[in-house]
């Protein structure tokens, strides 16, 4: 501050040492001796007067402080132009953290892109995304220009089921484990990990519970803490053995908590209830899916479920095993149907739980003679 009048005194005049009121306490160790000139107190030296002018405008002028001014005052401008283009003035969802861009509220486009504007790609993790239903997904989510991070433990996935997308520069693959926690920078995370077949969740209910549980509070901790919106894939099996046929979403099931396949049924029950959990205290956007039997490409053969059974057993010719009395009824969805469906609820505006499937039923007697007459 130059331009203030400030008192200096003349060069070479010693300033006088400081009078010590009578009361004034003593804080800190003085020297014995008498204090010399240059221990004078630094209040009483005075700076040298600064040469310039000392108005405003000669303040202004020097040291290009006018040109900073000027483009503080441009950068100010063009943020409060563009802010209603790159970020939510208006969640839709109050409850949802707003993502880095919104571009929503400005487009017809059904991604939420004004006329003119590139897409800014998004960011999603694929829990589970080298199993049979997750692989699928990650073709998809590649194929509309998002990034990828997969995370799998590799338990029931496979290396083989992403690897036409190793080159892929959007495409990254992580081996681990949900049940530890982890940390990624996305904007959206579809929750997919967990052993779903009848043989791994009858063979391994101490890994199928866990990933349930800490998997599921894993995410939901990286999803609150990142903003980042999340989607749980859940099943059918939270209905259990159903008093109500068809079931719908409202209904809430009839499950044995202490039975071989509770891990699993119970797990999606927990892992259901921690998602809601997380949505209502902590605030995290969140989806849930409840997804019936769905068969395609890459299942595994061997992992027990009717329709990998049924199709290895009619290409071995072997008699078709069927459990019961055969009149017990399902439905079965193709695999891509229900990766559509993932896709169009995560990026609802609807929590769900949903059931995702094909309405159309049949009895598994009907399956196995549909599989021997295809033969
Ligand atoms: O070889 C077989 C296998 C199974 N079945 C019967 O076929 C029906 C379907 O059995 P699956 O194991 O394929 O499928 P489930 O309906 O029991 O559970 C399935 O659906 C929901 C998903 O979330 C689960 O991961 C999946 O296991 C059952 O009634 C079963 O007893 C046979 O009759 N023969």
């Amino acid at each position: 501050f130059s331009w203030l009048p400030h008192t200096s005194n003349p060069p070479h005049q010693t300033p006088p040492p400081p009078r010590r009121s009578p009361d004034m306490k003593q804080l800190h160790k003085s020297p014995t001796h008498a204090p010399s000139p240059a221990h004078a107190p630094a209040s009483k030296i005075s700076k040298p007067a600064r040469p310039g002018p000392r108005t405003w405008v000669g303040y202004l002028l020097r040291e290009q402080r006018l040109l900073f001014v000027l483009l503080g005052a441009l950068i100010a401008t063009s943020f409060f132009l563009l802010r209603p283009y790159l970020f939510s003035l208006s969640a839709s969802n109050p409850t949802e953290r707003s993502p880095i861009f919104n571009f929503a509220a400005h487009s017809s486009d059904p991604r939420g892109v004004p006329a003119g504007f590139r897409p800014p790609p998004r960011r999603v993790v694929v829990t589970g995304g080298a199993g049979f239903v997750g692989s699928h997904l990650v073709d998809r989510l590649l194929e509309q220009g998002d990034s990828v991070i997969v995370v799998d433990n590799f338990f029931t996935g496979r290396k083989e089921n992403v690897a036409h997308h190793l080159r892929n520069p959007r495409f990254e693959l992580l081996r681990h484990d949900v049940v530890e926690p982890i940390l990624l920078e996305v904007d959206r995370i579809y929750h997919l990990a967990c052993p779903a077949s009848p043989v791994h969740y009858k063979y391994n209910p101490i890994k199928t519970i866990k990933t349930n549980v800490m998997g599921t509070l894993n995410m939901l901790g990286l999803a609150k803490r990142i903003g980042a919106r999340f989607l749980l894939t859940s099943t059918s099996e939270v209905y259990g053995d159903p008093l109500e046929h068809p079931q719908k979403e409202t209904y809430w099931g009839h499950v044995n908590p202490i039975g071989v396949r509770s891990c699993y049924d119970e797990g999606k029950r927990t892992a259901e209830t921690l998602t809601m959990d997380y949505h209502r205290g902590g605030g995290v956007a969140v989806r849930i899916a409840r997804i019936f039997n769905t068969y395609g490409p890459r299942m595994c053969l061997d992992d027990g479920r009717v329709v990998s059974n049924f199709v290895a057993q009619a290409l071995r010719k072997h008699p078709m095993t069927v459990y019961g009395d055969g009149k017990q009824t399902r439905s079965f969805q193709y695999v891509s149907d229900l990766v559509a469906g993932l896709m169009a609820l995560m990026e609802s505006e609807h929590i769900g739980p949903f059931n995702l499937g094909n309405p159309g039923e049949f009895t598994m007697l009907e399956l196995a003679e549909g599989c021997e007459g295809n033969n």
